[in-house]
């Protein structure tokens, strides 16, 4: 295929200045678009800069792809560096490239919209209107795992027209309570640094509890079930320094604000299933401790287009949908067939 880039959509707003980057056949655009939105939390429109990929073979149909909420918008490769999905997405993966147009944004936060919160749904509409910006009439599909799950959820449910099918990973209708408790502590964590100027220190350590929901507990009890060290003056347990260093990782690429509102957002979520008419395919980790299967069930039964739940087995808990991507890529493919 002759890769062509698509025309700008006439828009009343210019977009910012944009990179285009072709490599044999693939049209490649990461770029930022001025949208203007009206928040949940918000009173009126405001208009928003929107950071996305859109990537893939010029002409075939696009398929938007969200991850979880500290995933950006670079799912795949761009200018060499590898992207959070790229097993998945890529030139002849079961997110094919050179049969599909990938579309990822980085997720807005609640300081992008001027707002006390953001939404599931603001996301939604900050999506379907980058698709109607850049001339797309109808997504192929939205791949969404985790918050990107929820966040198709929102987006069939109020933009029904915009998407042929869904593919959800670890994420449901509303969050479970108890998973919802471990964020409502780890955001009192991230609170009480901002409050006595620890803000990276109390985002390390919040992020640390997190890690600890993300991964099964297969896993951890393989990894980790050797015994105290006594280092620097006290007993170490032999996850520390694994929880540690996932800390330190966080504060260097995140920002504790944006924490706050992406953190509260999975927890604000709520979407009508019976609402969603799109034909959907879930998939669950058995292993999953944010995400039980017996929510995954009740979407199932209660979303009103025709639903299929896939459950893989796992060790390694909701992070399933970046670790086991020989698992799904044969799920992904039939889904997006
Ligand atoms: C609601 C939502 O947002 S859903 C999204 C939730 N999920 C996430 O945010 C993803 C969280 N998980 C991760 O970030 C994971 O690291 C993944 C999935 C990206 C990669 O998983 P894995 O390859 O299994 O890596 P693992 O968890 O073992 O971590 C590897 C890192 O820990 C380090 N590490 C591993 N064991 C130890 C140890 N005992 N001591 C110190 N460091 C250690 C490694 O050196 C490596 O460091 P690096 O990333 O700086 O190179």
């Amino acid at each position: 295929m002759t890769a062509q880039l698509q025309p700008l959509s006439t828009s009343s707003v210019a977009p910012l200045p944009w990179v285009d980057a072709r490599k044999g056949g693939l049209t490649s655009r990461r770029s930022t678009r001025q949208l203007v939105l009206s928040p949940k939390y918000g009173h009126g429109a405001r208009s928003v800069d929107v950071r996305y990929l859109w990537c893939g073979a010029a002409d075939a149909p696009t398929v938007i792809v969200q991850g979880g909420i500290s995933a950006s918008r670079d799912v795949t490769a761009f200018d060499g560096t590898e992207g959070w999905w790229q097993a998945l997405v890529d030139s002849g993966a079961a997110i094919d490239l050179d049969r599909c147009r990938v579309l990822s944004i980085d997720w807005l936060g609640a300081d992008d919209l001027g707002v006390e919160a953001i939404s599931s749904e603001d996301q939604a509409d900050a999506l379907a209107a980058l698709l109607d910006a850049l001339g797309i009439h109808r997504a192929h599909a939205f791949v969404g795992a985790s918050y990107g799950a929820m966040v198709a959820l929102a987006f069939a449910a109020r933009h029904p027209r915009a998407v042929d099918r869904l593919v959800l990973l670890a994420g449901a209708h509303r969050p479970h309570p108890l998973a919802s408790a471990q964020r409502s502590v780890q955001r009192g964590i991230v609170r009480l640094g901002l409050a006595h100027g620890q803000a990276d220190e109390a985002l390390a350590l919040a992020r640390q509890l997190a890690v600890t929901t993300y991964r099964g507990r297969e896993e951890f009890g393989r990894r980790f079930a050797g015994a105290p060290e006594f280092r620097g003056g006290r007993f170490r347990l032999p996850v520390e320094d694994y929880l540690e260093h996932q800390g330190r990782r966080f504060v260097e690429r995140f920002d504790a604000r944006r924490f706050l509102a992406l953190s509260e957002s999975i927890d604000l979520h709520e979407v009508t299933p019976e609402r969603i008419p799109t034909p959907s395919t879930l998939v669950g980790f058995a292993s999953d401790l944010l995400v039980p299967l017996a929510d995954l069930c009740e979407l199932q039964r209660r979303l009103h287009g025709p639903t299929t739940l896939e459950v893989l087995e796992s060790p390694y808990g909701h992070d399933g949908f970046l670790k086991e991507t020989h698992q799904l890529a044969p799920l992904l493919r039939a889904a997006l067939a």
